[in-house]
C-alpha cells in the first residue's frame, strides 16, 4: 500500500516510540486517578492504594453494561434528526454528510435513565463499577482501534488522513489512518466524538452525585457546582454540535487509538474527576465563594462561547451582519482570517475560555489537594501543544498571511503572558 505522503510527512507526539509510550502512560494514567479519588490521602504524584487484579478489572457484566451503553447511543445517534449537516469539503470534492442530533439524544438519555432510576435502577451503584467499566471502555477503545486499522488497509489513498500513514504500524494505529471511518452513513469519529463519552460523563457525574445524596443525606453544594458546570458543558457540545465538523480531529486526525481511547474512556473517566474525588473528600463551600466560583465559569463560558461563535458564524457566512464589520486578513486560499474581535485579542480565545472553566470545575474541591487540579494541569498541556498542531497546519494552509495574522496578533492563549 502507498503511503500518500510517505516517510516525509513530520511524525507527532514523538513518533513511534511516543506513540507506543502514550498507549501505556494515558489508560496507566487514568486508572491512577479512579484508584487515587477514592483513597484517604488522595495523592496525585503517591503511588495508587493497590494494584487492581483481574477480579476487580474484569466483569463480563460490566462489559455487558458498557456494550449496551454503547448501543442505546448508536440507536439514538440513528433516530431521525432535526437536520443534517454537511461537513467541509474532502480531498475528492466531495462532503460527507452528518446528522444533527446530538442534544436530542442527551435528552432522550435523560428521559430514559429517569424512568429507570424512578423504576428502581441504582443508580448510586455505578461509582463503585467505575474501575471495572473502565476497564470494559478501554478494551473497547484497544479492540475497536485494531478493526479501524484493518478497515484502512482496503481504502482508497483519498480517503487516508494526513498523519497516520508513515508505515509504521504502531504509530498509524495510534494516531489513525482513516480520515473518516464508516460502515453506510453511521460516522464512527463523529458518533464517538460527542455521544457515548461526552454523555456517558454527565452521567457518572449524576450517578456520583446521587450516591453523595444516598451517604450524606443530601449533595453537597460543590457537587452541584462541578455538575452544573459539566452538564452546561456538555449541553453546549451537543446543541452546537455541528460546530465540531470544523475541529482538526474531524477534518485533520484519523480515527485511531488516540481519539477512541479519549472519545470513550479517557473522557468519561478522568473528565468525571472532581465529582469522584467530591463523593469521598466532601469540601465545605460558602455561599459567597460558590457565587465567586459560579462568575468565574460564568466569564470562561463567555469567552468559549463567544469565542467559537464568532468565528463559526463568519467561516459559515463572513458578510453576516454579525461578523461583516471586523477586520480580516486576505489568504491566497479564498478564506480570510479574522483579525479583530476575540480573533483579534489572541489567536486562541476560546482555548483561554475552556481553561477558565477548567479551573471553575476544579476550584469547588478547595486547595488542600492537588488530585481535583489534574484536569486543569492536563489540559493546559493538551492546549499548548494542540495550538501548536493547529498553527503548524495553519502555516502550511494559509502562508504569508498566516504569519502577517501572528505578527498582528502575537499572543497565542493569555494576552501579554503566552
Ligand atoms: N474539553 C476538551 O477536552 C477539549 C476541548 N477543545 C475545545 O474545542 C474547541 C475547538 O478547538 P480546536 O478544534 O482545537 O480549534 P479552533 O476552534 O480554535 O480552530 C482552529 C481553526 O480555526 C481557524 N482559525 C484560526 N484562526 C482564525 C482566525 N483568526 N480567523 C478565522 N479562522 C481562524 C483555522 O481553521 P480554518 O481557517 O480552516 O477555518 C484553525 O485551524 C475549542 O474551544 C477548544 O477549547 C479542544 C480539545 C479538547
Ligand atoms: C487521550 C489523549 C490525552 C488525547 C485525547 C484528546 C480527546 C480527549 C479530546 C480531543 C478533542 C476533543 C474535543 C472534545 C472532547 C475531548 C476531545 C475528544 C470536545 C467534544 C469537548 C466539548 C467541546 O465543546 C468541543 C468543542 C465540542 C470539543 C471538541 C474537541
Amino acid at each position: 500500500m502507498a503511503h500518500p505522503r510517505g516517510s516525509r510527512a513530520p511524525l507527532e507526539f514523538g513518533g513511534p516510540l511516543g506513540a507506543a509510550a502514550l498507549m501505556v502512560l494515558l489508560p496507566a494514567t487514568m486508572f491512577h486517578l479512579l484508584l487515587v479519588a477514592r483513597s484517604g490521602p488522595a495523592r496525585l504524584l503517591g503511588p495508587p492504594p493497590y494494584l487492581p487484579g483481574p477480579d476487580v478489572l474484569w466483569s463480563p457484566r460490566v462489559l455487558l453494561l458498557w456494550l449496551t451503553w454503547l448501543g442505546l447511543q448508536a440507536a439514538l445517534y440513528l433516530l431521525p434528526a432535526r437536520k443534517v449537516a454537511e461537513g467541509l469539503e474532502l480531498k475528492d470534492k466531495s462532503r460527507l454528510r452528518y446528522p444533527i442530533n446530538g442534544f436530542q439524544a442527551l435528552v432522550l438519555t435523560a428521559l430514559l435513565v429517569g424512568l429507570a432510576v424512578s423504576a428502581g435502577l441504582p443508580l448510586g451503584a455505578l461509582p463503585e463499577m467505575l474501575v471495572p467499566l473502565a476497564f470494559a471502555a478501554t478494551l473497547t477503545a484497544f479492540i475497536f482501534s485494531f478493526l479501524l486499522y484493518l478497515k484502512a488497509l482496503g481504502v482508497p489513498p483519498s480517503a487516508l488522513a494526513p498523519g497516520g500513514t508513515s508505515g509504521n504500524p504502531i504509530y498509524d494505529f495510534f494516531l489513525g489512518r482513516e480520515l473518516n471511518p464508516r460502515i453506510c452513513s453511521f460516522d464512527f469519529k463523529y458518533f464517538c466524538e460527542l455521544r457515548p463519552g461526552l454523555i456517558g460523563w454527565v452521567l457518572i457525574n449524576l450517578a456520583l452525585l446521587m450516591q453523595e445524596a444516598e451517604l450524606r443525606g443530601s449533595p453537597s453544594l460543590a457537587m452541584w457546582l462541578v455538575n452544573g458546570f459539566q452538564l452546561l458543558y456538555v449541553g453546549d457540545a451537543l446543541w452546537h454540535e455541528e460546530a465540531v465538523l470544523t475541529t482538526m480531529d474531524i477534518t485533520h486526525d484519523g480515527f485511531g487509538f488516540m481519539l477512541a481511547f479519549g472519545d470513550l474512556a479517557w473522557v468519561p473517566f478522568t473528565y468525571s474527576l472532581q465529582a469522584q474525588f467530591l463523593l469521598h473528600h466532601p469540601q465545605p463551600l460558602g455561599l459567597p465563594v460558590a457565587s465567586a466560583i459560579c462568575l468565574i465559569n460564568a466569564l470562561g463560558y463567555y469567552i468559549f462561547r463567544r469565542a467559537n461563535s464568532q468565528k463559526n458564524t463568519f467561516r459559515k457566512n463572513p458578510s453576516d451582519p454579525r461578523v461583516a464589520g471586523l477586520e480580516t486578513i486576505p489568504t491566497a486560499t479564498g478564506r480570510q482570517l479574522l483579525v479583530s474581535g476575540w480573533w483579534g485579542m489572541v489567536r486562541h480565545p476560546n482555548y483561554l475560555g475552556d481553561l477558565i472553566m477548567a479551573l471553575a470545575w476544579s476550584l469547588p474541591c478547595g486547595v488542600s489537594h492537588l488530585l481535583p487540579y489534574f484536569y486543569f494541569l492536563y489540559f493546559t498541556a493538551l492546549l499548548v501543544h494542540r495550538e501548536a498542531r493547529d498553527e503548524q497546519q495553519c502555516l502550511q494552509k494559509y502562508g504569508l498571511a498566516w504569519q502577517e495574522y501572528c505578527r498582528r496578533v502575537p499572543y497565542r492563549i493569555l494576552p501579554y503572558v503566552y
